[in-house]
């Protein structure tokens, strides 16, 4: 494959010590091609989200590029950024071969296959310190729509990125092939939403005459690559669920594989788990707002719970019979977060659809929103939100008319949103409006009950139940200090699991995202003579030296605390 991919750099004319061109495309055409690519731009927004604490100090940047190989959006380490910026790995830039020459997201595309390119397969020498792995992304109809990559210094790649480039392009790919049933009215809009939250799952869509009109990668699989338009018979292990259109007129299915990669119902209080009195207070609080109308604020950093607390709220309240939608306030580019939010008129900019599309407001009517990340919003589109929380009306973009909805409003942040606004970041009525009940999630490390939370997610993972946690592991997951809290939690928990083969998990199966970070936390545990000095100090102080005092205070014996102000040095001021 790199061979031929040198071949065509040859017959382009090309040497490896040429300059490789670095143009980027002016902002009106990134426009432009950001708006045609609106939904496979949204999709791989929100899977990036998703990576981004992995990429944190991993010197790597994620791309997607469009079938023409120019970058559309990107995702990196904060530290890898400028450096990424000046090597043109950045919106606007074209990886095409007949640009860059071989690397993978040009022979990713041109050969329709997963691909790694390191260092000196790249064709031009200036690329070659680079090591890069990308997939093909195709359309539910199995047309080229582009391609993910993920870039690093050669010294910097891992080889389990080229499985996590293919795992990210089969998400999205998923993602667009349930986008695409929504628009056929297949399954309702709340079905879908929860839909889209699982990503490995078999589907297609059948018509009237059991034909398959579209199979996902993991689908095709299953069923052969050529699958589409020939019959679907019934395979073991597919459930079909007969769709009823709005006519009542039953006209298509959806099949999935069997129970457990069925669709998943929202989550409810019940799945919360943990006895750490800071999150049980968060879920008393919960359940209680749930029983309400109310905006609800939730808090907490990263991997809390956070969209978790959302549902079950939702799940308990009288609106859960209707829809639940959340929308990613961060995945969203703002040039087009105001048609997500509220929808466009036919042909309303290049790239619409000719019939328009439902905004995520309209589409939540008479259940809930879940705007995630609100402190990533743009001010235009707080100012726009403010206005449809005060009024009630949606006007979808391009279209004069408004609709009124009825939405119960959640919104969620890791941010500071008062810092927010002191930085004119945020905008104080719209604070005040979605503030209604605020619930702060704890971070992990504030948690005592990590250990208990751990063995419940292994009992949640298939095959795992039997698998325990040796007492030194335990100890390691209490000292580690979860910058990714529970999501990093459940990884690294996945991977103790696929690590200890079916023994109990050990401190060796526990790999961290940084053991740096690991380190960094363990210096910060005070030693235990610091803490008894400080306990003992404390105590006279309480006790106004009264040692008697002092030592039943600290349960030990007048010499016992004697001996100890001796070695510590401690003495009456
Ligand atoms: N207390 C808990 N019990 C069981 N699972 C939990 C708990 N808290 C979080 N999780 C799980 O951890 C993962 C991350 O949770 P969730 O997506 O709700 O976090 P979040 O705060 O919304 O994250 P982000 O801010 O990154 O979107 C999910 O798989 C969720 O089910």
């Amino acid at each position: 494959m790199i061979q031929r991919s040198w071949n065509r750099c040859y017959s382009f004319g090309f040497t490896p010590m040429d300059a490789v061109e670095d143009e980027l495309l002016p902002d009106r055409q990134v426009l432009e091609l950001l708006q045609e690519n609106h939904a496979l731009l949204c999709h791989v927004a929100a899977v990036f989200e998703k990576l981004t604490p992995s990429l944190r100090k991993s010197g790597q940047i994620a791309l997607l590029v469009d079938r023409q190989g120019v970058v559309l959006h990107t995702r990196s380490d904060p530290d890898f950024d400028s450096q990424a910026k000046k090597l043109h790995l950045r919106v606007g830039a074209n990886w095409h071969e007949k640009k860059k020459g071989t690397n993978a997201m040009g022979v990713a595309l041109e050969e329709k296959m997963s691909v790694r390119i390191h260092g000196e397969q790249h064709f031009f020498v200036q690329n070659r310190f680079l090591t890069c792995a990308a997939s093909p992304l195709f359309t539910p109809a199995g047309e080229l729509a582009g391609a993910i990559n993920i870039s690093a210094t050669r010294d910097q790649f891992h080889p389990f990125l080229s499985s996590l480039v293919q795992f990210i392009a089969e998400s999205v790919q998923n993602r667009l092939l349930l986008e695409e049933v929504k628009h056929e009215h297949l399954i309702t809009l709340k079905e879908l939403e929860h839909t889209f939250n699982r990503l490995h799952t078999p589907l297609l869509t059948l018509d009237g005459d059991n034909r398959i009109i579209r199979a996902n990668q993991a689908a095709r699989r299953i069923l052969g690559k050529d699958c589409v338009g020939k019959e679907f018979r019934e395979k073991k292990g597919f459930v079909i669920e007969s769709i009823v259109d709005h006519t009542r007129k039953i006209w298509r299915s959806v099949a999935v594989l069997t129970k457990d990669t069925a669709r998943q119902p929202l989550h409810t209080f019940d799945r919360i788990a943990g006895s750490c009195p800071s999150l049980q207070s968060a879920k008393a609080l919960a359940q209680k707002v749930a029983e309400t109308d109310l905006s609800v604020l939730l808090l907490g950093e990263t991997g809390t719970g956070k969209e978790l607390f959302a549902q079950s709220i939702h799940s308990a309240s009288l609106r859960a019979r209707h829809p639940f939608i959340a929308v990613n306030c961060s995945a969203i580019p703002e040039t087009i977060i105001e048609s997500e939010l509220f929808g466009y008129e036919g042909g309303a900019f290049t790239g619409a659809k000719a019939e328009g599309n439902i905004g995520k407001i309209e589409a939540a009517h008479q259940g809930t929103l879940f705007l995630d990340e609100i402190g990533d919003m743009s001010l235009r589109a707080q100012a726009a939100l403010l206005r449809v929380l005060q009024e009630k009306v949606v006007t979808p973009v391009g279209s004069v008319k408004s609709k009124p909805v009825d939405v119960r409003i959640i919104a969620a942040t890791n941010k500071d949103l008062r810092e927010e606004i002191k930085a004119n970041r945020f905008r104080a009525d719209l604070y005040y409006r979605l503030k209604g009940i605020q619930i702060t999630l704890p971070p992990l490390r504030k948690r005592s009950d990590v250990v208990e939370l751990a063995e419940h997610l292994l009992g949640t993972m298939s095959g795992s139940a039997a698998i325990t946690l040796s007492a030194e592991a335990q100890t390691k997951l209490r000292a580690y200090s979860w910058p990714g809290n529970v999501r990093e939690l459940y990884s690294v928990l996945n991977q103790a699991v696929f690590l200890a083969e079916g023994n109990p998990i050990g401190p060796e199966h526990l790999q961290f995202e940084t053991e740096e970070r690991e380190e960094e936390h363990q210096q910060k545990v005070p030693s235990l003579p610091v803490l008894e000095k400080e306990a003992i100090e404390q105590s006279l102080r309480l006790a106004r030296w009264n040692i008697s005092k002092a030592a039943r205070m600290l349960q030990i014996s007048r010499n016992t605390l004697y001996r100890k102000m001796q070695e510590y040095k401690i003495f009456q001021p």
